[in-house]
């Protein structure tokens, strides 16, 4: 058999075994992105009241892990100026701090230097997350300060999170090409991703943060990583791609295929970066819970609220609603409203949740 049809012969059992009804679904790990890498690039100033609303749908609707802002300098990225309002308003919110499922939502914030770790430690934030770049030409427009130097930076912040107990995420940008610099080598990528996880990362997301990946440029950076640098994907790697080109979700595929368990989506699309022209949003949230749903894997996620979110937020901030799949689920929803609420539901409730990938 051909390797193409090889591959897919294997991603049909693994369909079959996944949906067996005694067998649990996997897990795979979903980080919303939304409220952070979605609203930072929107140009209009959304209320602070906006973002709070947006985080209190979020966390009922079983995502147990939210970006809920950034403590980065307000004079680069102005839509974030208010992440210490939320810093200090999520935890007097008793009922967010849960999922329906009471499962603790741990909300993070990007930290880019130990100023913004003043703020996470004042705050007392559940998680943060530290940001580096894999091409140069990114790392000076996103963090002013070349790749060794913003290491420089980081380590200390990741220092003080470990000291104080708190779980810190890393990113890597650009892992893929860069509008600066040009093609990243894997091996760069490599490099960024085991500093990181040597610094005590929990998991490092990959962010083709223009979205110019394709599963071959993918699969080639994952298998560098899992063959040349031994790191095992399932664990300690997510996928955070950006569907500027729309490959987003085949790039999950592509992810999912190589082991990868954990992805960023962003509700509705929302996004883009604000150093990075022309980019826009990580792959819906609601897209990736769909997809890993229908290969048989368990996001907790409730896409019918998802979806509802989605169209809200999009009407709501004056933007495009990006996904498909939460269109689709709301077109359903408005064709049947004449119904009654419960028949409406209950269409929703007939779309397949989890489509047998051998189906
Ligand atoms: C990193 C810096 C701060 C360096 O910026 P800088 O100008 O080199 O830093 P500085 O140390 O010289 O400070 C300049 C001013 O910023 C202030 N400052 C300094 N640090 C902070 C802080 N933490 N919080 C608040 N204020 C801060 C500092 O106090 C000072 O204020 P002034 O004295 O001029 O009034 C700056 O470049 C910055 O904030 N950049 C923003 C980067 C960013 O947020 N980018 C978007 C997120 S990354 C992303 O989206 C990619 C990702 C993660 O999603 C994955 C992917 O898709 O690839």
């Amino acid at each position: 058999m051909p390797p193409r049809l090889a591959h897919l012969r294997t991603a049909r059992n693994l369909g079959r075994s996944f949906t067996t009804a005694s067998t649990p679904r996997p897990r795979v790990r979903i980080t919303e992105v939304g409220p952070r890498d979605g609203l930072q690039n929107e140009p209009r100033p959304i209320p602070l009241d906006t973002k709070l609303e947006l985080l209190s749908r979020l966390s009922r609707t079983g995502l147990k892990h939210i970006e809920a802002g950034s403590f980065v300098s307000p004079k680069w990225v102005p839509q974030m100026a208010d992440s210490a309002n939320i810093a200090r308003t999520l935890p007097t919110r008793a009922e967010i701090a849960s999922t329906p499922a009471g499962e603790k939502i741990r909300w993070s914030y990007l930290c880019p230097n130990m100023k913004g770790m003043e703020s996470a430690l004042e705050y007392k934030v559940p998680e943060i997350a530290v940001f580096l770049s894999a091409s140069e030409g990114f790392s000076k427009k996103n963090l002013n300060c070349s790749i060794n130097e913003s290491f420089e930076k980081v380590i200390p912040v990741v220092k003080a999170a470990k000291a104080a107990g708190i779980p810190v995420r890393g990113y890597v940008s650009m892992v893929i090409t860069c509008p600066y610099s040009g093609k990243t080598p894997p091996q760069m990528v490599l490099k960024v991703t085991e500093k990181l996880l040597e610094m005590g990362c929990y998991e490092v997301s990959l962010g083709d943060t223009v979205g110019m990946g394709t599963v071959d440029t993918v699969g080639t950076l994952l298998k560098c990583l899992k063959e040349e640098g031994g790191i095992r994907l399932e664990d300690y790697i997510s996928g955070h791609f950006h569907d500027t080109f729309g490959m987003g979700i085949a790039n999950v595929g592509e992810a999912v295929k190589w082991g990868v368990r954990g992805f960023d989506g962003s509700v509705a699309g929302l996004g883009g970066c604000p150093y990075a022209k022309g980019a826009t949003g990580n792959v819906a949230t609601e897209d990736l819970v769909w997809f890993l749903e229908g290969a048989g894997f368990d996001t907790g996620v409730n896409l019918e609220e998802l979806a509802k979110i989605g169209d809200w937020i999009s009407a709501d901030i004056g933007r495009r609603n990006e996904s498909r799949v939460g269109k689709a689920i709301m077109s359903k929803v408005e064709k049947t409203a004449a119904k009654g609420e419960q028949e409406a539901l209950k269409t929703i409730n007939e779309i397949p949740r989890a489509i047998p990938v051998a189906a």
